[in-house]
């Protein structure tokens, strides 16, 4: 289990300051919307948390530790991110699920494959198509496939649902649920207020860099 605290942390780079005085703790299994305008810091929030980018001012620590004194690599096996813009590589979807194998020297694990796929509402026939044909939804839905086939301790999610209609969405905001209750630590930003309140026990907002609100909603 992971544990995620942020102590008075900021983030700014050569131009400006992004992120400012951030203090706040994700406790194992919370599920947490992250909400605010565009431009307010939301995705850096995520990159901090796993260690993508580090912070120019305060501390965050993993269990306990400074998140930025541990290994990356390790880390990214406890916290996956899923991001805004999809980026598959190679030429077919397989060649997206086969390399996280691959890079970890394992068989590709039929059966979780199988069962991912179903879970998003995909058919396995999907695995020989070409990435520049599908539409941006399914590339959506790919990306989180990929990151979910080794199980994280915290899934941080960043609009992950932008390009989806409205059966895929309440599909994936299921599939988000399930695993949720089988224990994994949620953090999904996201623009649509219904989505943000309907499932999460947290609603983290996000305004001008810094922490506007966290509302308990359960
Ligand atoms: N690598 C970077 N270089 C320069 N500016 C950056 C960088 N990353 C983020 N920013 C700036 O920091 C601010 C916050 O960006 P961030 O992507 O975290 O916002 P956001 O709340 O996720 O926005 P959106 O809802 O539009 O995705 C923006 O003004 C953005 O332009």
């Amino acid at each position: 289990m992971t544990q995620i605290e942020f102590q008075d942390v900021s983030y700014s780079n050569d131009e400006k300051s992004i992120l400012k005085d951030i203090s706040i703790s994700i406790e194992p299994g919370d599920y947490v919307s992250v909400m605010g305008p565009s431009g307010s810091g939301k995705s850096t929030l995520l990159k901090l948390c796993c260690h993508l980018i580090s912070p120019t001012g305060g501390r965050i620590l993993f269990n306990g530790d400074d998140l930025m004194q541990q290994d990356p690599i390790e880390v990214r096996k406890k916290i996956s991110y899923c991001f805004q813009t999809p980026t598959l590589f190679g030429e077919t979807v397989e060649d997206n699920i086969s390399f996280s194998y691959a890079i970890r020297k394992q068989n590709v694990d039929r059966e979780r494959v199988h069962s991912l796929f179903s879970r998003f509402n995909m058919s396995q026939d999907y695995l020989g198509h070409k990435i520049q044909g599908l539409s941006g939804g399914e590339k959506q839905r790919i990306a989180l496939i990929r990151t979910l086939l080794f199980m994280p301790d915290v899934l941080l999610l960043d609009e992950v649902t932008s390009a989806l209609d409205a059966d895929n969405t309440l599909i994936v905001e299921k599939a988000i649920e399930a695993l949720n209750g089988e224990g994994v630590t949620i953090l999904w930003v996201t623009h649509n207020p219904e989505q943000g309140r309907k499932y999460a026990g947290k609603l983290l907002t996000i305004e001008d860099g810094q922490i506007n609100s966290l509302e308990e909603l359960k």
